[in-house]
């Protein structure tokens, strides 16, 4: 195994990573990124774009076609996946029908052939943490699907992974189940200071859950941040779109900090980008305010209003027929014409389709730009 020197705390990385079957389109076309030790990751993205390729080829259960992959700065492509110390928790849990709870939580310490009352410490330590003390005897089909995902989380801390994988682990349980799980996972995660890798194409999951999240589309990472940062910032339309509801208009960055959209020019919060570029503006329904007609700073006609409990959920259109989905405590009258407003905040440029590492590109460029035209 040749070593890398690896920034401390990273304990998995990704160096160009590229999956191909047979002659078919890559289904990972060049993937880089860093996991540090002891937070909580999210792979987040539709069904196909390549999320479970990626849970596979950190457990070992798949190989790169190109690239490299590191686990604690050794390179592991060829790493058989019993000699990973990575756990995975499957989407149906995988657990043992004909074993009880107790024998499915032993079942790879059994394999590691470890002394009978080490085996039973262990596992009650296990089913202490996942809060299933009493359960041992249970058949797997006696227990509830909130159950079984736990006992399958036991499965796999029990053997004191350093990264835990999870893959849709959520997707069988009701909602409000679901929803105490994601607290519980957090939770846990948070106690056992264990790397987890957690694949959801739920944004509202991911961002509730993670400290870092990767957005991805089509075998590629669009972006990467914390969940304020991609909610906020979006990189791209296809950000914007896949996480939570966005308002996107054509407009024009005439300067630094001045753009021109809906026929006016808008103050905002942006630089960096060429003037007189083309470019997408973002602003978020929640962040649009009703306002009376001459104190807005758009002029919409209301066409629809739907009582969302927390908020009103309104559907308007501008003079050039653009819908304007707002969210406001505000009622509003249908088919009244009103003023929207927005701090300049609110506003969020994107660039044209522009990846992560174009965007980086370009804030690099932006200092070489700006000294030139001085
Ligand atoms: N063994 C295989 N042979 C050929 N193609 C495969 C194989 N495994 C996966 N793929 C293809 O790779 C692509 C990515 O699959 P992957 O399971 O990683 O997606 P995903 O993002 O996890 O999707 P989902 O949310 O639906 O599970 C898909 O188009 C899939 O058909």
């Amino acid at each position: 195994m040749s070593a890398i020197a690896t920034p401390e705390g990273t304990i998995i990385s990704f160096d160009q990573v590229i999956k191909q079957y047979d002659d078919e389109e890559p289904v990972l076309k060049g993937v880089s990124f860093e996991i540090e030790r002891g937070k909580f990751y999210t792979l987040l993205g539709p069904s196909g774009c390549g999320k479970t390729t990626i849970l596979r080829l950190i457990a070992g259960f798949a190989e790169p076609t190109k690239g490299s992959i590191y686990l604690n700065g050794q390179i592991i492509n060829h790493i058989p996946a019993n000699e990973r110390q990575v756990n995975t928790v499957f989407q149906d849990y995988a657990l043992f029908p004909h074993l009880n709870v107790f024998e499915n939580v032993a079942f790879g310490l059994r394999i590691k052939k470890l002394k009978k009352d080490v085996i039973t410490h262990k596992v009650q330590e296990a089913l202490r943490f996942v809060n299933l003390v009493g359960y041992e005897q249970r058949a797997i089909n006696e227990m509830s699907g909130g159950q079984r995902q736990r006992v399958a989380i036991a499965r796999a801390i029990v053997n004191e992974p350093q990264v835990l994988l999870l893959d849709e682990p959520l997707s069988a349980l009701d909602l409000k189940l679901r929803t105490e799980m994601q607290y519980i996972l957090r939770e846990m995660q948070q106690r056992l200071g264990i790397t987890f890798i957690f694949v959801t194409h739920d944004q509202e999951e991911a961002l509730a859950m993670s400290d870092w999240i990767f957005v991805m589309n089509g075998g590629r990472i669009e972006q990467s941040g914390t969940p304020n940062d991609i909610y906020d910032e979006p990189i791209n339309r296809f950000v914007a779109d896949f996480i939570g509801e966005s308002n996107i208009v054509p407009g024009v960055m005439i300067e630094d900090y001045l753009v021109e959209f809906n026929g006016h020019r808008f103050e905002c919060v942006d630089a960096g980008l060429r003037r007189n570029e083309a470019v997408e503006i973002v602003i978020r329904p929640e962040d649009l305010e009703i306002a009376a007609l001459e104190q807005g700073k758009l002029r919409v006609r209301v066409d629809s209003q739907l009582f969302r409990g927390v908020h009103y959920e309104i559907s308007c259109y501008d003079e050039s027929g653009h819908e304007w989905l707002v969210h406001s405590t505000r009622k509003a009258e249908v088919g009244s014409e009103i003023g929207l407003y927005f701090d300049p905040e609110a506003i969020h440029v994107m660039r044209f389709g522009e990846t992560e590492e174009e965007f980086d590109k370009r804030l690099e460029a932006y200092g070489e730009v700006e000294s030139h035209e001085e």
